[in-house]
């Protein structure tokens, strides 16, 4: 799991050599955003993005960036999302270290990610970054195939057989992330069933200590 380090590692090894979640001198609050599948997690990033000042890092937009632009992994990644697999996190964290590195925010709001065990100890590993805490959206499944198969966007695994999928590896792989964070008190945990703007009061108040104006 380690063997990845050394090159990844190159941007945050002045990060490790300092404490915590420095980058240089440049403090860095991260924020994971998790949940199912069609839970809301980019729609309210977006909202998120625009009250607060956070920058966005979805895993799964930057994944289909990364087969768009013709990457070398671009077919293995095409497949990978066709199938509701989780791409060996290598090359996602290769991604969000990337986009942190080069971003001239301090704030980052990380949805999508981590997926499963092995996203989250590879990311802690190289990047030696802690969450602030873990923005959870609960919402059934009923739900999220709702919203899912209306969402529109030519998404490959929009479909009926991917999502189930999905659902799949999110219940197996994913939420015992969300329980390792929920055993460290990391975990906010959210309505997602709500129509959008009430769910975004929710999120609001639990963003209130990162407005602008806050103290
Ligand atoms: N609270 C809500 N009520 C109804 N529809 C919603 C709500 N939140 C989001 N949607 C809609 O559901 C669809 C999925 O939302 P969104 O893309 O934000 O989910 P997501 O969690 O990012 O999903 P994915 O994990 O697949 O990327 C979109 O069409 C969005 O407009
Ligand atoms: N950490 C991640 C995040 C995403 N993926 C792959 O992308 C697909 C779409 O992700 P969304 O967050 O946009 O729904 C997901 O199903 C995975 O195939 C990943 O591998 N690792
Ligand atoms: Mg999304």
């Amino acid at each position: 799991m380690v063997r990845f380090v050394n090159h990844l590692a190159v941007g945050f090894a002045a990060v490790k050599e300092v404490t915590g979640n420095m980058l240089g001198d440049k403090k860095v609050t991260v924020v994971f955003v998790l949940g199912g599948p069609g839970s809301g997690k980019g729609t309210q990033c977006a909202n998120i993005v625009e009250h607060f000042g956070f920058t966005h890092l979805s895993a799964g937009d930057l994944l289909r960036a990364e087969i768009k632009s013709g990457s070398e992994n671009g077919t293995m990644i095409e497949s990978m999302i066709k199938e509701g697999k989780i791409v060996p996190s290598e090359v996602t964290i290769k991604l969000l270290q990337e986009a942190i590195i080069t971003s001239a925010n301090d704030k980052f709001l990380i949805d999508g990610f981590p997926r499963n065990k092995e996203n989250r100890a590879a990311f802690e590993n190289v990047t030696n970054i802690s969450p602030a805490f873990v923005l959870f959206f609960d919402c059934s499944e009923e739900e999220m195939e709702k919203r899912l198969l209306g969402r529109n966007q030519g998404r490959v695994d929009d479909n009926i057989e991917t999502i189930r999928k999905r659902f799949k590896v999110f219940i197996e792989s994913s939420l015992p992330v969300i329980e390792y964070y929920n055993g460290k008190a990391k975990v906010k945990k959210i309505d997602a069933a709500k129509p959008i703007p009430e769910v975004f009061e929710d999120v609001k108040a639990i963003f209130a200590p990162y407005a602008p104006n806050a103290a």
